[in-house]
């Protein structure tokens, strides 16, 4: 028998292919026909997406888009594909092929699972670059590879990678990046843990996102040996009128300044690269909301991105086996 050849499929949630309204509305019109995204009956959603939302996000949206594009695109996409390059440097010797594919929009994951099937892949890694798990992003990934390979006749191995947000190595990396940081910057009076949010009711029908969520938090905060005065869990990008996760990052940047705290570091442990959601509403929007409200330093404190640290701690959970 000759030996399996393995691949490694990162996978993204996905950006728009340009900062325009056209783009942006192709993109969010797939993202958000997700039923793992969006939970409600299909006729109403159907409605509110047409009627709504696809005629009047892209429009607010793509602003934020065009004020972190750059020469090289879209900061999740390069930095996605910069990550999966380090990372196939490390794996090269091991005879293991890696690739990037985004949820939504290009590089597909159907299209990426053929150009493994064309290299002769039968054994393949799956890991969802979401640390903590959750159905509307980990599931999602899933569904996708699932489909593509609905329609194969000769499927391959697979190995899913649900979540990393108890992994030692993931811990540390994050931990360091802050200490790191503050050495540079200074340490301001309270770090602020933003993780992206989620429907509330989602928790309650068994999503553990929130709990990977706490876990991760307590657990950098265990690292960094901070006291529970010196930080705080906070979810941020809430979309729609349902209650989300609490409490709110924005609600709380506006209220710590009338509660003495006026400076802040913010970092986003959730995010594996920097995007829209830390680029423009954390950093910018986020910044200037926490000034406005009396704040007088705010620091965001970047992804683990690219970095050596960061292909390092996903190449050992790859090479791990448990
Ligand atoms: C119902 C809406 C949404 C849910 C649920 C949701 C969950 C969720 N999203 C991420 C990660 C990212 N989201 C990003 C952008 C983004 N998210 C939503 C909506 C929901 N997300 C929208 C509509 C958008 C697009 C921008 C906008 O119009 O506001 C991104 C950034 C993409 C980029 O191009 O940079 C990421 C990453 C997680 C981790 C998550 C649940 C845990
Ligand atoms: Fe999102
Ligand atoms: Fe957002």
């Amino acid at each position: 028998m000759p030996p399996k050849k393995t691949g490694v499929l990162l996978v993204n949630l996905g950006s728009p292919a340009e900062p325009t309204v056209a783009a942006v509305r192709r993109f969010l019109g797939e993202f958000l026909r997700d039923p793992r995204v969006v939970n409600l009956p299909r006729p109403l959603w159907w409605l509110i997406l047409n009627l709504f939302v696809l005629p009047l996000r892209p429009r607010r949206s793509f602003l934020a888009y065009r004020k972190i594009w750059d020469k090289k695109g879209s900061p999740l996409i390069y930095l996605t594909r910069r990550l999966a390059e380090k990372i196939a440097s490390a794996l090269a010797a091991k005879n293991i092929a890696v690739r990037e594919a985004m949820r939504y929009g290009e590089p597909s994951i159907a299209s990426q699972l053929r150009a493994f099937r064309k290299a002769g892949v039968d054994r393949v890694s799956i890991l969802p670059l979401y640390p903590q798990y959750s159905s509307t992003t980990t599931a999602s990934v899933f569904d996708a590879a699932a489909a593509e390979l609905m329609q194969w006749r000769h499927i391959p191995e697979i190995r899913f990678i649900g979540d990393y947000h108890r992994d030692p190595g993931y811990i540390a990396a994050v931990a360091n990046s802050i200490r790191q940081y503050w050495h540079l910057h200074g340490k301001h009076e309270r770090l602020l843990m933003s993780f992206h949010g989620l429907p509330e009711m989602l928790t309650k029908l068994g999503d553990p996102y929130f709990t990977h969520c706490e876990r991760t938090a307590a657990a950098i905060a265990e690292q960094l040996s901070l006291q529970d005065h010196e930080w705080q869990i906070v979810f941020q990008s809430r979309f729609g009128k349902a209650e989300w996760l609490k409490p709110y990052c924005l609600d709380t940047l506006q209220e710590l300044p009338k509660r003495g705290v006026k400076t802040v570091d913010i970092v986003c442990p959730g995010f594996a690269v920097d995007c829209l959601e830390t680029l423009e509403e954390i950093a910018i929007a986020n910044k200037q909301a926490f000034l406005k409200a009396g704040g007088s330093a705010y620091h965001y404190i970047p992804a683990l991105n690219d970095s050596d640290a960061h292909a390092d701690v996903l190449v050992n959970l790859l090479l791990s086996s448990d």
